[in-house]
This record gives structure tokens, sequence and C-alpha cells, in this order.
């Protein structure tokens, strides 16, 4: 999210809080995105939709587009392996390269492997932060779980393990779509 509009700014707010922007201001930005030339032989949302509402308004763009998605992939992961990689996730100010102090460790301390940047933590990532943004998953992203079983899409794989293992689950899950 680019610094200066105040669009911009108060979205920032409700990010480094862990709570959720405003729907008025994803759902424009994925209607926007989503008219988009290169993005009419398909896509891939990544954290769109996080609440039920944004899942209907959803539907309706895609509805208006002549599009409708094809699956819906969920990710499980124990609840403190995701605070251990949320928490030590370092990002890069000048490339955001993302590290991991335990899991990708940098070369030397607090200094980006690819380009010499700085690297920090999100504010986001503090560790009371990121249990508030699992509380927020809880509340208001764990129904559309549910809601994409309903719709017959939802495709649920175990996203523990090895970066590489983990991409070739979902490619297979996706593939048959179960
Ligand atoms: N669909 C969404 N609706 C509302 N806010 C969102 C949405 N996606 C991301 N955000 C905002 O951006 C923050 C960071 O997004 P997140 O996907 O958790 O980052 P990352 O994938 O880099 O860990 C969220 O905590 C929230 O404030
Ligand atoms: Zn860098």
């Amino acid at each position: 999210m680019s610094g200066g509009t105040e669009l911009g700014k108060q979205a920032k707010a409700y990010m480094d809080r862990g709570d959720l922007v405003p729907d008025e201001v994803t759902n424009a930005m994925v209607r926007d995105r989503l008219a988009q030339q290169d993005a009419q032989g398909g896509f891939l949302l990544d954290g769109f939709p996080r609440n039920v509402a944004q899942a209907e308004t959803l539907n309706k763009i895609l509805d208006d587009l002549g599009e409708r998605l094809d699956a819906v992939l969920e990710l499980k992961v124990d609840e403190e392996e995701i605070v251990k990689r949320l928490s030590g996730r370092r990002s890069c100010r000048n490339c955001n390269n993302v590290q991991h102090v335990v899991y990708d460790p940098p070369a030397t301390e607090d200094v980006c492997d690819v380009c010499g940047g700085e690297l920090f933590q999100r504010e986001d990532d503090r560790e009371e932060v990121v249990r508030h943004r699992l509380d927020v998953y809880h509340e208001q992203t764990e129904p559309l779980v549910s809601f994409y079983a309903n719709e017959g899409i939802l495709v649920t794989i175990e996203a523990t393990g090895p970066v590489d293992e983990v991409t070739a689950r979902a490619k297979a899950a996706l593939r048959n779509g179960s």
C-alpha cells in the first residue's frame, strides 16, 4: 500500500493494527484490477476476499465480467507456527525481499541478502498484532470456508513443511480439485 494519499494513510492505520481495511477500499481495488486486460485470461487473488461481504461483492464483480472462480485454496497451518512465521518475518526497506530470522536468516543480521538494504519488522508482524490478526481471521475470514464449501469449490491442503513441498501439494490439489 503505497504512501502519500489520504486513502493510503487511512488504510495503513488499519493495517498496522492488524484490522481489515474497509470493504469500500478493497472492493474498488479488486474491481479495477480484474477489469484490466491481463486478468482476462485468468487470475489468482491472494488475501481477498477476507469476509463474507467481500465474497458476495466478488461474486457480483465476476458476474458482471462473465467470469467465475474455479477454486478457493485453504492453507491449514498450526496457529503457533503462524505466529512463528509472521513474527520472525523481516522485509527489506529497499527491494521488498522477505526473509525470516530462523527459516531464511540473512547472512548479516538485519541486512537483505538480495540488495544489502535494511531488513525491518512490519508493524503488523509484531507478535501481539499477529495474535490480533488471528482473532480477526476467526471472526471474519473463517466463515468463508463453509461459504465456498457450499459453492463446491473449496480445496484444502496442509500447509506445514518446506515451501517446495507445500507448493507441490497446492498444485496437485488444484489440479484434482480436492
Ligand atoms: N481483503 C482484505 N480486506 C481488508 N483488508 C485487507 C485485505 N487484504 C489485506 N488487507 C489489509 O492488509 C493487511 C496485511 O495483509 P496480509 O494479507 O495479512 O499480509 P501478508 O500476506 O503480507 O502477511 C491486513 O492485516 C489488512 O489490514
Ligand atoms: Zn533488499
